[in-house]
């Protein structure tokens, strides 16, 4: 689904994240844990094609993303839904409008009775004339969700999703993700929260990897 082999990046004033190398095959279910401020972002960007690697090479899909035409990017990246850390809405939207918006920037037609069924999915069928800035921490995180998947992505990339939710709203978010991964789904969730992971590795087979010292490690099964 998506490889890395040996991938640097820096933002200038040297590397960031240096010598990366990995496979994530499909269906499978990651944490990316590490330090504050250590790269995670960076690196789903790199997975998510929205930053090129300085060194190295990426693959999406089975294709050189340092190959790729801009509209085989947009093409890939549709198939990759992607959870920001900060929700990225458009305040003046309603739940529906924000959630609809992958589809709206391509030109596509929402299904409405696709979205009511995503909207129960993540339990805000009752807000879906809501505005961002009328939803709560949690809400937001679900609507989030929700756009991430309304293309049917083969893959779940997810930052920080739990960031701002108390434990039961964490839960409910991990079941989903779960419940996603369990239709075949590929996921990959960045979090500080060991407490995450480790309800979720009763639930699913995950690996955890971690960055540091500016690389990717696989993390011990003590967690
Ligand atoms: N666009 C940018 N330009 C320059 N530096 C950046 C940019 N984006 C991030 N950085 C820097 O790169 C480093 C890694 O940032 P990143 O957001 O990837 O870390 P993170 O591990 O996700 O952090 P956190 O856990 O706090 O979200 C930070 O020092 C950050 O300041």
């Amino acid at each position: 689904m998506i490889e890395l082999q040996n991938v640097s990046y820096g933002y200038g004033g040297g590397d960031l994240l240096s010598g990366l190398s990995l496979k994530l095959a499909p269906g499978s279910f990651h944490f990316l844990t590490g330090p504050s401020g250590a790269g995670k972002t960076t690196f789903l960007k790199l997975c998510y094609m929205q930053l090129r690697a300085t060194s190295g090479q990426v693959q999406v899909f089975g294709k050189d993303v340092s190959t790729m035409s801009r509209d085989d990017i947009a093409h890939n990246r549709s198939r990759i839904g992607v959870v920001h850390q900060d929700c990225n809405f458009l305040d003046h939207l309603s739940l529906t409008e924000n959630v609809a918006l992958p589809l709206a920037v391509t030109g596509r037609q929402v299904n409405m009775e696709d979205m009511k069924d995503l909207l129960q999915w993540v339990g805000l069928d009752k807000r879906k004339t809501f505005r961002p800035p009328e939803l709560s921490g949690g809400e937001r995180q679900r609507a989030a969700l929700a756009r991430a998947v309304i293309q049917s992505p083969d893959v779940i990339l997810a930052d920080e999703p739990t960031g701002n939710v108390d434990w039961e709203m964490s839960q409910r978010l991990l079941s989903l993700l779960v419940e996603l991964n369990r239709m075949g789904k590929t996921i990959m969730i960045a979090t500080h929260d060991l407490n995450l992971i480790r309800t979720a590795k009763k639930q699913v087979n995950a690996r955890v990897l971690r960055i540091s010292d500016k690389t990717l490690h696989l993390a011990g099964a003590d967690l």
